[in-house]
């Protein structure tokens, strides 16, 4: 399968779970975060909310809420073609949808967090596979926004979110690709190399 391929086969597969499925795997993924010591000790959280079919975030976002993280969501940037913002997302939060038809807050009046900052990065995926190679929904934005990750200084650890059904034999590693830290699904939390450094 070529990526365009792969990404329709595993967008169906992900959206074709009943709610039983749905809310089981939610909860898994929950206990499976938290076995990470970098979600216990990440006060500066990004999550995302749950889109086309992706493993549902609400469960380990109300958790989060409730030890008294600071949360983030991600934000088409306006200007910057192709990139994300980070804003602060609460109870008082200002949403709106974007093109895609997400709810994100609203960019108006508010501060975003420079990526740098922010402790842990939760990230939607498409498929994966054993090595943390990530495929994303195909516009890029996370690798954009992530590329000064590259580069030596504060960054993020990025821990992807999706049902273990999504994994998937060797990706190919695109040159632009960011190397996850790890990747939580409902089976569990799989490491990467990333994970200790
Ligand atoms: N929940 C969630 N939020 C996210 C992402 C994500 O993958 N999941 N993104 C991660 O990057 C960014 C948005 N990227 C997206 C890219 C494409 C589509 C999408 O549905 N594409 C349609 C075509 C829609 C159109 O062009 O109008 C499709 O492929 O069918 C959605 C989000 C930021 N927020
Ligand atoms: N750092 C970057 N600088 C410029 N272009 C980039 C960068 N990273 C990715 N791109 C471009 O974005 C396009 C989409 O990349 P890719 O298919 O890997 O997206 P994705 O990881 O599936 O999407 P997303 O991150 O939005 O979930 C590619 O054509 C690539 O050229």
């Amino acid at each position: 399968m070529n990526k365009t391929e792969l990404r329709r086969h595993m967008r169906r597969q992900r959206r074709a779970l009943n709610r039983r499925q749905r809310e089981q795997a939610a909860r898994h993924l929950l206990r499976a975060l938290r076995q990470s010591a970098h979600f216990q000790h990440s006060r500066h959280i990004a999550v995302y909310l749950t889109n086309d079919g992706e493993i549902d975030t609400s469960v380990f976002i109300r958790d989060l809420q409730r030890r008294g993280k600071t949360l983030y969501l991600p934000v088409l940037h306006p200007l910057r073609k192709g990139h994300l913002s980070f804003l602060p997302f609460n109870r008082q939060s200002r949403m709106v949808k974007n093109r895609f038809g997400i709810s994100e807050p609203d960019f108006a009046g508010h501060r975003a967090m420079p990526a740098r900052f922010i402790h842990l990065i939760c990230m939607p995926l498409v498929a994966f596979d054993k090595d943390g190679n990530r495929l994303g929904m195909g516009g890029g934005f996370y690798d954009r926004t992530l590329a000064f990750s590259r580069q030596p200084g504060n960054k993020p650890r990025l821990i992807g979110c999706a049902y273990e059904l999504q994994k998937t034999a060797a990706l190919p590693a695109e040159d632009w690709d960011i190397p996850l830290t790890a990747i939580a699904t409902d089976a569990g939390l799989h490491r990467f190399q990333a994970y200790a450094e």
